[in-house]
């Protein structure tokens, strides 16, 4: 490394024409303060953190200074929000400074989230409110260790101006790296401009970015399509299995890469009910739980419409490779995730009677509204009872309606043999004892925005950098919220 200010810059989207975007620099802020730097994150993409840290890192980080080598931009697509298309979106109040290459080689985008207005901000003030800011840092960071492909969080840090929404807050920037930021609304914007020649170049360079093996295909778009919905089946499953809700599932939040993006109304289950929804302005609970797969196919099936002049010169034949190619994605969402159910309920292999007792178990969930997130790492708990292993026993009673289940569950473990120590190590690998509970992340917002403590954020972050180890000090983090304190909306905060 040359000079701490120096970033690995090499910049592949600012090299397509000027039509994908629009180059401006972000809108300095009145007063930059530091609030977290990701240490961790920073080494992996051979930055310096203590220097991210300093005054002239925490000044770049809020928009007041250029890294040298970056060349900002605003990315221009549209999207389909809540099934209604909106040709003309982009990022309204991100901007993007530049793609680095990791010390290992890989490629990954900078972007600061809440750096003011660009053309594409519509009536919005191209801010961002710190909660928001907060949320997608503890709240990405999380997903990342649950083993969730999705952006990250670099840093987060406060402007000193004041964002108004239904009432004054505070602002911040936050600092957010994705392999890109290429949704399938970049390609909706130019498929609804019938500009197949962008399109082309769009998809080759999402090609040499994210499916290199896609370039030899005999129909590369094909193999891109077919790409992105296996990695959009595996990415959904896991959010299913975790009882994740994104919330705003609009085809321009979800990103050709297979990465997790917008932690805007997002949020984990406490009890189980696979109609919950969060989001406020989620009225008819399109982006409910149990509607993701559905959700995903369907804007995967836009995605395939806007490749259509790609896959063949024919229009009849590109539609059938489409089709064929969307109509896999049930398939492929219920082998990813009968694997996760496996792992959760630790199994090494699918056996005839598994799906009855799944169905039944995930019946019985709703039925008894248990704890998603407790009730599978109690059930780890049962796989080696007398284990050393900390227990999560006294925070999840387990209503009696469940042990006629349960005996079937050990039965079917029996079956399977192997040692029930290694059966519960696995399980607690794939049974988090701590996600970021919609009450902590509040309690966490409230305090840093009301009272200017960040106390609560950091330790918060910090706990959940382990899910998978659960330690009895720190129960709180894993508690399920006391009625008094349960969120039952969320708010996208823009
Ligand atoms: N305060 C704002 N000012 C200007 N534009 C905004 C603002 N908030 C949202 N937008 C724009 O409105 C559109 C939809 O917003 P959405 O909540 O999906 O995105 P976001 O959270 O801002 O960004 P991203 O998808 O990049 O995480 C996006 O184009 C976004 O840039
Ligand atoms: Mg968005």
């Amino acid at each position: 490394m040359t000079s701490p200010s120096h970033w690995p810059f090499d910049n592949s989207y600012a090299n397509l024409p000027g039509q994908f975007y629009s180059r401006l620099e972000p809108s300095p802020v009145t007063r930059p303060g530091p609030i977290r730097i990701n240490r961790e994150l920073a080494a992996e993409l051979g930055l310096d953190a203590d220097w991210l840290a300093s005054g002239a890192g925490t000044r770049v980080l809020a928009g007041n200074a250029l890294p040298a080598g970056a060349e900002p931009l605003a990315a221009v697509y549209a999207g389909h929000q809540f099934g209604g298309f909106n040709p003309q979106l982009g990022d309204g109040r991100a901007i993007l400074l530049g793609e680095v290459v990791s010390p290992s080689g890989e490629r990954f985008d900078i972007q600061l989230k809440g750096s003011g207005r660009t053309p594409y901000s519509r009536g919005g003030d191209g801010r961002s409110p710190l909660g928001p800011v907060l949320r997608e840092y503890i709240v990405s960071e999380a997903m990342h260790v649950l083993g969730v492909p999705t952006s990250r969080a670099l840093a987060a840090v406060t402007t000193g101006d004041t964002v108004y929404r239904d009432r004054a807050l505070p602002g911040a920037v936050l600092t957010r790296v994705a392999r890109s930021h290429i949704r399938i609304g970049s390609f909706e914007f130019f498929a609804a401009r019938r500009d197949t020649g962008a399109l082309q170049q769009l998809a080759d360079h999402v090609i040499a970015r994210h499916y290199p093996e896609a370039a030899s295909a005999a129909n590369p778009a094909l193999a891109l399509l077919e790409g992105v919905i296996r990695r959009q089946a595996a990415l959904v499953s896991r959010w299913q299995l975790l009882g994740f809700i994104h919330g705003v599932m609009n085809t321009d939040n979800m990103l050709l890469s297979g990465e997790t993006i917008d932690y805007g109304p997002c949020a984990f289950m406490d009890d189980f009910h696979p109609e919950t929804v969060f989001s406020s302005i989620d009225h008819n609970g399109r982006y409910a739980w149990c509607n993701q797969p559905s959700i995903a196919h369907w804007n995967l099936s836009v995605l395939a419409q806007c490749l259509l002049p790609l896959l063949h010169q024919d229009e009849q034949e590109g539609v059938k490779l489409a089709q064929a190619a969307v109509d896999r994605f049930p398939e492929q969402f219920l082998a990813a995730h009968q694997a996760g159910v496996n792992r959760k309920l630790g199994w090494q292999q699918s056996r005839d009677g598994d799906r009855e007792l799944v169905e039944e178990l995930f019946e019985l969930m709703a039925a008894e509204r248990v704890d998603f997130t407790l009730f599978f790492r109690r059930l780890a708990d049962f796989a080696a009872p007398a284990s050393a292993a900390p227990k999560v026993e006294e925070l999840m009673p387990l209503p009696a309606r469940f042990l006629p289940w349960m005996q079937r569950w050990q039965a079917r473990c029996d079956a399977e043999g192997g040692n029930p120590e290694q059966r519960q190590a696995a399980m607690y690998q794939a049974n988090p004892a701590f996600i970021p509970r919609n009450h902590l992340v509040e309690a966490a917002i409230a305090a840093a925005v009301e009272r200017e403590d960040f106390q609560p954020f950091h330790s918060l972050v910090k706990r959940l950098r382990n899910p998978f180890d659960y330690e009895l000090a720190d129960r709180r983090y894993a508690l399920p919220p006391q009625p008094s304190e349960v969120v039952h909306q969320t708010f996208c905060g823009t």
